[in-house]
């Protein structure tokens, strides 16, 4: 049994252009799991081809355990028919742009258009990342203007470096967490037919809290 008696399952996926990153930071973040007794990653330099699938489980601050279900786009416009096809069973999207690479971060809005015109806007949370950050003498995407673009989006930002293990976990963790406060406030709910959120042990649904209760660890 898990602690608190519950255990979800979240759908995320890494979207954005090719090469920023997304693979790099997905393994990063899968190798930094407890336990996990794996070398440091490369950094990946093979191009996805259509969707890949990591894993990763954590303790979320509220209470209950959650599998992280991570799937892996490809950024390559040729792979765009396979990798739409999997963002109505998702729950939370980071969406990546490279800070070195200018028309990764014009084409955000793009990625983030294409979520939102399959899911509507009611079911995922993003969070906008700006990979690379340790490079920073190539720059050319500000801290400022991305913060601007995702608060224009009406989702966080954060900046991340898969070479430097920087706010690596605290990125997924970010989006993780914002997943969790959704479901309890009742915004993002449970459906039979949709996999971007499961239980996937105990069978008590969580109510969003009315005046009377108070949020806090699941009590199933
Ligand atoms: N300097 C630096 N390079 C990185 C970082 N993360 C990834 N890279 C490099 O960026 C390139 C692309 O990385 P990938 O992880 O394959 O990018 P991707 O977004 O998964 O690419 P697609 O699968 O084609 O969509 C590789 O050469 C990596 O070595 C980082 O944090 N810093």
């Amino acid at each position: 049994m898990e602690a608190g008696g519950c255990r979800y399952q979240f759908r995320i996926a890494l979207l954005g252009d090719a090469a920023v990153g997304k693979t790099s930071l997905l393994r990063r973040y899968v190798a930094g799991a407890p336990g996990i007794l794996e070398p440091e990653p490369e950094l990946e330099s093979v191009p996805t081809v259509g969707v890949e699938f990591y894993s990763r489980t954590l303790q979320l601050r509220a209470g209950p355990r959650v599998k992280l279900q991570l799937w892996d786009t490809a950024g390559q416009e040729r792979f765009r028919c396979i990798t739409r096809s999997f963002y109505r069973n998702v729950v939370g999207v980071l969406l990546v742009f490279d800070v070195t690479n200018r028309k990764s971060f014009e084409h955000i809005q793009d990625w983030h258009q294409e979520v939102m015109a399959t899911q509507g806007p009611d079911k995922v949370i993003f969070l906008l990342v700006g990979h690379k950050s340790d490079l920073q003498s190539t720059r050319c995407v500000s801290a400022q203007e991305a913060e601007e673009l995702a608060a224009s989006l009406g989702m966080a930002f954060m900046e991340t470096s898969a070479k430097n293990n920087c706010n690596v976990d605290l990125a997924f963790n970010t989006l993780t967490d914002a997943i969790q406060q959704a479901l309890q406030q009742g915004d993002i709910k449970l459906e039979e037919d949709w996999g971007g959120v499961r239980l996937t042990q105990n069978t008590q649904i969580p109510r969003p809290p009315s005046s009377t209760q108070h949020p806090g660890p699941c009590k199933c």
